[in-house]
């Protein structure tokens, strides 16, 4: 397993080791000493997927406190760009994001920490994002910011006028109204 840093301090690219032979090959798609290694006590509780037409855009978003979810999310069938936001109030990589192509050919991982905005666009049809979190679902405590904010130019790699975006992800805020609910603990 290599385990890359990014710019967002406890989010890291994991790249399962591939073990090929006549019949296939073999991954271990989750081991929590990876996370140890790195200092990240996880406790997943519920693993998630979904399933999504070309183009379609779920996000941006994340759960508040006291059910805020650290997401440790990979593409099992297509590919998707995948985007986390830190919206950590004095993070240092406060309002900056960093988007990652997860698919099932490079098999890649990305481990989002909580206070972080989560979203992906699919890149190809019936694409199967299957992803594990550390907290419930609790749907009251769902927050979230518009996909395409201009403001924070994040690169999706479609044309906006093909995404498919759910009603409820339109109506989400845009980022000069978003109030942060995170606070980041160095
Ligand atoms: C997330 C979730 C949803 N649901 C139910 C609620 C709705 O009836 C239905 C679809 O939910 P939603 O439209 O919120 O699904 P996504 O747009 O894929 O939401 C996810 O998209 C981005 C990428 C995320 O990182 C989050 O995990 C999550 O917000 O599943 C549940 O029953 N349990 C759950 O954990």
């Amino acid at each position: 397993m290599t385990i890359t840093d990014t710019i967002i301090p406890g989010a890291y690219i994991f790249e399962p080791k591939v073990f090929h032979d006549s019949r296939g090959y073999f991954i271990e798609t989750f081991n929590r000493k990876h996370f140890i290694e790195k200092g990240i006590d996880v406790d997943f509780v519920q693993d998630n997927q979904s399933v999504s037409h070309k183009n379609v855009v779920r996000g941006l978003h994340a759960q508040k406190g006291p059910f805020e979810q650290g997401k440790l999310v990979r593409v099992i069938k297509g590919a998707v760009v995948d985007i986390a936001l830190d919206v950590r109030v004095g993070s240092p990589a406060y309002g900056k994001h960093i988007g990652v192509e997860l698919t099932a050919q490079n098999n890649l991982q990305l481990y989002i920490p909580p206070g972080c905005l989560h979203g992906f666009v699919s890149l190809q049809d019936d694409t199967i994002f299957a992803y594990k979190v550390t907290n419930y679902f609790d749907k009251d405590s769902e927050s979230g910011l518009i996909w395409n904010d201009p403001e924070l130019s994040i690169g999706w790699s479609i044309n906006q006028m093909d995404a498919i975006v759910s009603e409820k992800d339109q109506l989400l805020p845009d980022w000069k109204s978003y109030q942060s609910p995170f606070t980041f603990v160095g």
